[in-house]
Parts: structure tokens; sequence; C-alpha cells
């Protein structure tokens, strides 16, 4: 009788404990389960048009609604590159700048879910190609910007201006872009220095180790807790197509000087052996960019000797690297520390370097692969890439030469770190350039200060509970036993 009672009071404590274990483990589960129900993601969206000198692109992000302020949580979800040319282009038709952004917006309202749209901010940024029009002719820029932004304001997002942005905005945001998507900004060290090359102008940022002596190219950011003293600088009219321009321009004028046959024989080291075009002499004295005298003729025969060094040296011509004021500069008497770090490059000097596979290899080996393509013959180019259009084709040369010598003569980076050049397009889904920089910072979505509670990612929470619902069940287990075991020796005790 007594062992009965004995095990039957011994009985009841375990079932309680067992029941206390059960519950324990429900709860803990229960709450896992509903903190980690995959919450019914809501996404907001931003628009931002790139008005580049040479096309406009239409660029959707998208972001998780409850996520604003997090590292990398903004993702490119579309672009769309509208057709003809950018908008600066349209100075003598201002309407047509409207209507050309018509095809892409559409889309983005396919893309865009509609119970969005009047959230939705588009912004639209208008680069060098506009700078140069606004110098040129101020009324004819402000009306092209006019046609723009009532275009914009026709669509059913929430339109937050059509504007110019100056050289600085366009270097400074080009950097945050390439920083926030690899997420360097979280580290305190190794940042990303961004090179943008653009048609008509170029940007280079980078966070130095020497002093900014001028404060013309000086920016502080506060982001993720850390202070940036960024070095900026943008070069108007050195974009790959003004370059040409300027370049062409001098070699004009000179061949002109030179020359007693109408029209001018303009013979070009920067363009391929065998290539020969008719072109007008005001297709290239149509910029302020150029300030060479104009010839009288106005047509000229465009002559290709592909003679890579000497389409150096005339490309040289363009950086003037005297008049330095500073400590140091980079050339036209503009200061720039000593680069520093590793650089993404990307637009432009993607593109070209690209489709020339040059994209890695010393600089040693870019230049002797560079010089054998100039030297290859008109024909055997064409043949190889039947479907590239023609003007782009025969250029390659010229710009690639144009982005070596702008890197290496003009911004100083030599044999040992042209590795740290990287040459970009995206990084992840999104495209490297200022447009998503500049969104970030008009949306108040780039915090000065870091994250509070490191976000765990979903599946070490999911570890992280197991392992200790484990834990728990482990202690009790041992709990268990030890009551167990105790309970055992009182009723030998008693016995
Ligand atoms: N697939 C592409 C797209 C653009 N590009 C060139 O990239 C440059 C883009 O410049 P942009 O229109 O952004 O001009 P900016 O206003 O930035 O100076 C132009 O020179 C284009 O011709 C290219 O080489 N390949
Ligand atoms: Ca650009």
């Amino acid at each position: 009788m007594d062992e009965q009672g004995g095990k039957n009071s011994w009985n009841r404590p375990v079932a309680i404990f067992l029941a206390v274990i059960a519950a324990v483990i429900i709860i803990m589960v229960a709450i896992s389960v509903v903190q980690n129900k995959p919450l019914h993601q809501k996404y907001k969206y931003g628009i931002v048009l790139d008005a580049g000198s040479s096309h406009t692109s239409v660029f959707i992000y998208e972001w998780p609604a409850e996520k604003e302020n997090n590292t990398g949580m903004v993702r490119q979800k579309h672009t769309c590159n509208v057709k003809g040319k950018g908008i600066s282009s349209y100075s003598a038709n201002p309407q047509g700048a409207g209507a050309s952004l018509y095809e892409c917006m559409e889309e983005a309202k396919q893309k865009i879910p509609a119970h969005r749209h009047p959230e939705t901010p588009v912004y639209l940024g208008a680069t060098a190609g506009m700078r140069l029009l606004r110098m040129e002719d101020e009324k004819a820029s402000d009306k092209v910007l006019a046609s723009v932004a009532q275009s914009l304001k026709s669509y059913p997002f929430s339109y937050r201006g059509a504007r110019i942005i100056s050289g600085q905005e366009e270097g400074a945001f080009g950097w945050i872009t390439v920083n926030y998507l690899s997420e360097n900004l979280r580290k305190p060290t190794g940042t990303l220095g961004a090179l943008d090359l653009g048609g008509a102008s170029t940007q280079i940022t980078f966070v130095p180790q020497q002093n900014i002596e001028s404060k013309d190219n000086s920016i502080d950011f506060r982001l993720y807790g850390n202070d940036y003293h960024l070095y900026t600088h943008s070069f108007l009219c050195y974009g790959k197509d003004q370059a040409l321009k300027i370049s062409m321009s001098k070699i004009l004028e000179s061949a002109n000087e030179a020359s007693k046959t109408d029209p001018i024989e303009l013979r070009d080291p920067c363009f391929h052996p065998g290539y020969n075009d008719s072109k007008t002499v005001s297709s290239f004295f149509n910029s302020p960019c150029v300030k060479e005298a104009k010839p009288a003729n106005e047509n000229f025969v465009h002559v290709g000797l592909g003679n890579w060094s000497q389409c150096q040296q005339s490309i040289r011509k363009i950086f003037n690297t005297g008049n330095c004021l500073y400590t140091r500069c980079s050339f036209n008497g503009v200061f720039q520390p000593s680069v520093y770090g590793d650089f993404g490059a990307f637009s432009a000097f993607f593109f070209v370097m690209d489709f020339l596979n040059l994209t890695s290899g010393t600089l040693t080996t870019t230049k002797k692969k560079l010089e054998a393509y100039c030297s290859t013959p008109w024909d055997q180019i064409v043949k190889n890439h039947p479907q590239v259009y023609k003007k782009y084709l025969s250029e390659y040369c010229f710009s690639a030469t144009y982005i070596l010598t702008l890197l290496e003569d003009g911004y100083n980076f030599t044999s040992d770190n042209w590795k740290d050049i990287r040459f970009i397009k995206k990084i992840g889904d999104s495209d490297a350039g200022w447009t998503l920089g500049y969104m970030l910072n008009l949306t108040n979505m780039i915090p000065a200060e870091a994250p509070d509670t490191p976000l765990m990612p979903y599946e070490g929470y999911v570890t992280f509970i197991i392992l200790f619902l484990l834990l728990i069940l482990f202690l009790l287990v041992l709990v268990y036993f030890y009551f167990h075991r105790s309970t055992r020796t009182a009723q030998k005790d008693i016995i």
C-alpha cells in the first residue's frame, strides 16, 4: 500500500512538470511563428529620371515599407530608356522634351501598384547637357525644364521637382549610391570612391587621406553613425562626347591652317585606319566647350590613322596640367588630393571598357590591347561588330584612349593603383549612378545613425529560436532527472 501510495505522489509532480514543459514549448513555438509569420510585404516606390546629355533613363526603386531606414533596403525594380536623345537636344522644340517621356512614364504606371501611385515621389534631375544649354541659352533651358515638369505632373504620382543638379551633387550622390549598395557605409574604413563618366561631364569622388584645400571640392555626410569628409569634383566638358568635340576641333583647327584642300582633310590618329567619312564642321563647333576658331569651310573629310600613341598625345592637349595654386592638382588648376582606396568606375567608364574587354588586367596590358584595337582596320572592326551602330563603333578607340588618359594623366592613377579601379555597371540589382543616392537623400532615407539593434536575418532568427528551445528542453530534462532522483532518495529515506 505504502509503495503504491508513494508511486502516486511521485507521478503527480511529474505530470505537472511535463505539462509545464509542453506549455512552455508551445508558447515559445507560437511566439516564434507569430514573430516570423512572413508579413504581408508592403512595398513603397520612388521614381527618378536621369536626364543625361545623351539620353534620359527612368529608374523605379522599391523598398519594404517598414524598413525605410535600414541599409541596402532600397533596390532598383525597373529601368526604362527614353527613346531619342537627351532633353537638352529639344532646345528648339521644348514641348518635345516632355512628350518624349510618355512611354516610360506609362510603363511606370504599370510597374507600380495603382494604390501606391499618389504617394510615389517622382524626381527629375538633369545633368551636364542641361548645364551646357543653360550656359548657352538660359531661356531655352527653362522652357525644356518647364516642359518635362508639365509632363511629369500629368501622371498620378507625387511630382517633387525637375531641376538641373550641380556637379557636386552628381558626384556625391554617385558616391552614396555605390557605398549604400555595397554596404560599405557600416564599416568605419574602406569606402568605395566613385568615378562617373557621362557624355558631357565626369565626376571623381572619394574619401581622401589629405586635407581638402578648396571648399568647393568638399562635402560632409553623416551616415550610419560615421562622419564622412568627401572630396568631389565634376569636370564640365570632360564627358566623352564633349571631349571628342574638343579634341577634334583642335585637330581641325590645325588641319585647316595647314590644308590647302577643300574640303579639309582631317587625319585623325584616334580613328581606325581605312575609316573615311564626310562630316560638317558645325557638328563639332556647336558646343560652349569648344573654344577653337571655327574654320571657314563647312565640310571636312574625317580620315582615320589608327595610331594609339599619337592619339594619346592629341588627347593630352585637352588637359592643362600646369597652373596649380594648391599643393597638388588633377588638371585645369583643380585641386585634387592623391587618389586613395578602391574605386567603382561606372556609366561610360564601364560601357567603353566592357565593350573592349578591358575591365581587368594591368595598366600596361590594357594599353597594349588598346593599341592593337586602334590599329585594326575599320572594315575588320565593322565585320566583327555588324550589329553596332557605326557612329558608336568608330568612337571606341578615342573613348578608351580618353579614359586611360583621364585616369592616368588627369586623376593621377598609376600602374600600382590601377588594380584598385573596378569597372562596374551594377551592384546587385541596382545600377551604379547618382539617381539612387539622390532619391535616398530627398526622401530622408539616408539614416545619420547606425541602427540600434543590428537586424538578424530570417534564417539566423529561426536557428536562434530552435537552439533556444532545445536549450530550455535540455535544462527542463536535467531538472526533471534531478527532481526524480531526489524524490526517490527521499522515498528510500522514508522506507
Ligand atoms: N550603353 C551605353 C549607354 C550610354 N553610353 C554613353 O554613356 C554616356 C552617358 O552620358 P549621359 O547621357 O549620362 O551624360 P551626362 O549628362 O552624365 O554627361 C554617353 O556618352 C553615352 O553615349 C554608352 O557608351 N553605352
Ligand atoms: Ca550621366
